[in-house]
């Protein structure tokens, strides 16, 4: 659906040249949601803007549904963004129009007449939840709702392809679930092909399919989000993924109980995919003659199934042979206290 082929972008500086895009090389499959992730001026905002030409790459070529967008101008290019839609941060609504004029607006300009306008528009408000809203101004909007429009919007050409450049970014937590359970909805039941930029770790694990990692302008790791999780290589996906698995508090509550259990090990469980959610701990305690305490666990759910650790305290007099069994489950074991 999306090749990204060799694509760089260059912009002149006073110091030299800046590469905001170097060398990437993507493809992107019909009705996947592939997320690119990356700090600061790593090059994502560059980088999406290049998929509906909104920038034109130095080098290298870009093909979205079947448009060579690095090439075509004019109306060809127009024609092109009915069918590559995108959301924005801060939601781009025309202040003076009601929800449903905003929503309406795309259809106008392409001269859909008003009976089927309305029609359209009636559709998209249910699709995105905002029944009641409908004669609301953005300003008397909360910031969910905004985005809410925002994406009906997006979606009123009936777009194949979905690009949403930090659309959760200005969000509470809160709405940014609510926001992102809503896009994997439009995608299920659209197959809508959506391709995001973010420097949350937490919106790459809940919804996308696979990732890449930007750093100063390459993609430095790509991949199914659950690989990412479970064999980060990069330093910097290291980074990223720490943000989601290990909480700050962790570190101290795994010090104050190895401190506070003088016997026995302590162990952290690392499952990945469909192991999660296997009961391994019940064969643990049904196997062999120990206790198990468990201290602190975490599991997550991905796109492509969950990852999470589970801290746990072994003893017994099987408390080896217990170590044994859990090293030769597909798990990753760390005996933190022997
Ligand atoms: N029009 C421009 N002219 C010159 N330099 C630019 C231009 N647009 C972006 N850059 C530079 O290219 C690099 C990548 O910027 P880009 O905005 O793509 O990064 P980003 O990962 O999206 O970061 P952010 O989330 O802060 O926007 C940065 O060093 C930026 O300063």
């Amino acid at each position: 659906m999306i090749h990204i082929n060799r694509v760089k972008k260059i912009y002149p500086s006073k110091n030299g040249e800046v590469r905001a895009v170097d060398s990437v090389d993507l493809e992107i499959n019909q009705g996947e949601i592939f997320g690119i992730i990356g700090y600061s001026g790593a090059g994502k905002s560059t980088l999406i803007r290049m998929l509906n030409g909104l920038e034109i790459p130095t080098e290298g070529s870009v093909t979205v549904a079947g448009y060579e967008v690095s090439k075509i101008k004019g109306k060809k290019l127009r024609q092109a963004r009915q069918e590559i839609s995108m959301i924005f941060q801060h939601f781009n609504l025309l202040w003076s129009r009601t929800v449903k004029e905003n929503i309406s607006f795309p259809l106008e300009i392409a001269g859909v007449k008003k009976l089927d306008r309305d029609k359209k528009v009636d559709e998209l408000i249910k699709l995105v939840g905002l029944e009641g809203r409908e004669n609301a101004y953005p300003s008397q909007l909360s910031g969910g709702q905004k985005q809410r429009v925002g994406i009906a919007r997006a979606l009123a050409s009936d777009p194949k392809v979905l690009l949403c450049d930090e659309a959760t970014s200005a969000l509470d937590p809160q709405t940014t679930d609510a926001i992102l359970d809503l896009l994997v909805d439009i995608n299920k039941r659209l197959g809508l092909t959506i391709v995001l930029i973010t420097h949350e770790m937490h919106v790459i694990r809940k919804i996308c399919h696979r990732v890449a990692v930007m750093e100063n302008g390459k993609v430095v790791e790509s991949g199914p989000v659950i690989n990412v999780f479970k064999h980060p290589e990069a330093e910097i996906t290291k980074r990223f993924v720490q943000q989601v698995i290990e909480l700050e508090e962790t570190k101290d509550t795994i010090e104050h109980i190895v401190a506070h259990y003088t016997s026995g090990s302590i162990v952290m469980l690392g499952f990945v995919g469909e192991n999660a959610e296997q009961p391994i701990i019940t064969k643990l305690i049904r196997s062999f003659d120990i206790t198990v305490n468990i201290i602190q666990g975490k599991i997550s759910p991905t796109q492509n199934g969950s990852y999470g650790t589970l801290y746990i305290h072994l003893d017994g007099e099987q408390k080896d042979q217990a170590l044994q069994f859990l090293q030769s489950q597909e798990i990753s074991v760390e005996v933190i206290k022997k």
